[in-house]
């Protein structure tokens, strides 16, 4: 199912901070969302897991509106791994994942065999099986990520909405994260600030500044040295990766884009 954000308009107690961001995710495709701090990548990303109400424009889902769907409807649709990541929790690794599973079940109907496999099955996605008996607030920040994850896998959605997913994450984790987005072939909307997570996972990018889309396209077009000085305020360097063959930014940790020696941004170097 593809998503088609128009002309999106968010505000928080009257301050616009998306103020008409365009983007397509397109049906099975990895979207990113990337940019600055502040520049409204987790309230846009709120307004597509309905969080939030946009006061101008549209998040359309295959086409229909998002509001003209009941919360229930578009709950079987989009799951969403939120920024808010809920330490209150006083159930087990596996009720957690379990609630993924609300969205299909007739009220007080518990859970049956399949639903069983399904959670089953998230929490092996997400290397967590063994923990499944171990309360949720006591697990470490990237154990607790990997558990919200697997509840949003154990939704089973058409969409999935992933707000920075690879935080508190280390580097394995990271990595079998991006390998598992990948093959689960959903259409997914991710928001990271890994900017080599994003080149190397994600088919297209966005890049939000101050509220809109100011850069589109796939990475390789959208990650250039000039849009990290312009967006980003730092030097950086585009390089193949020595594997992959994926954008590498090398990114110049000695100076902002504007305290370098030269304003103009750093061509890919020769190698040899
Ligand atoms: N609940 C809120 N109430 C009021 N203002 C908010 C709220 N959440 C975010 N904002 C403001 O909206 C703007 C955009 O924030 P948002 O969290 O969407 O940005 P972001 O791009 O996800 O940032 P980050 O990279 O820091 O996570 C910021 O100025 C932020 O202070």
């Amino acid at each position: 199912m593809r998503i088609d954000i128009e002309d999106l308009h968010v505000a928080y107690a009257g301050r616009t901070v998306v103020a008409g961001a365009r983007l397509v995710a397109a049906e099975g495709e990895i979207t990113g969302l990337v940019g600055p701090n502040g520049s409204g990548k987790s309230t846009l990303l709120r307004t597509v897991y309905r969080h939030l109400k946009p006061t101008a424009g549209r998040v359309l889902l295959a086409g229909t509106e998002l509001r003209e769907m009941t919360p229930l409807q578009s709950a079987r649709h989009v799951a969403a791994l939120p920024q808010e990541r809920g330490s209150d929790f006083e159930l087990t690794v596996r009720e957690v994942v379990a609630m993924g599973r609300t969205p299909y079940k007739r009220a007080f109907a518990g859970e049956d065999a399949a639903d069983r496999d399904v959670v089953a099955q998230a929490l092996t996605d997400v290397g967590m099986a063994e923990a499944a008996g171990r309360r949720f607030t006591a697990l470490s920040g990237g154990e607790r990520q990997r558990v919200l994850l697997a509840r949003a896998f154990a939704q089973d959605p058409d969409v999935l909405v992933l707000d920075e997913p690879t935080n508190h994450l280390d580097i394995r984790h990271q990595v079998d994260l991006l390998v598992l987005l990948r093959a689960q072939r959903r259409t997914t909307l991710v928001s990271l600030h890994d900017l080599n997570a994003a080149a190397s996972v994600c088919d297209r990018l966005h890049v939000l500044h101050e509220g809109a889309v100011v850069a589109s396209g796939p990475p390789r077009d959208v990650l250039t040295p000039a849009l990290m000085a312009e967006v980003f305020g730092v030097r950086a360097a585009v390089v193949d990766h020595p594997l992959t063959g994926d954008p590498l930014i090398a990114f110049d940790h000695r100076a902002a884009a504007d305290e370098a020696p030269t304003a103009v941004p750093l061509e890919t170097p020769t190698r040899g």
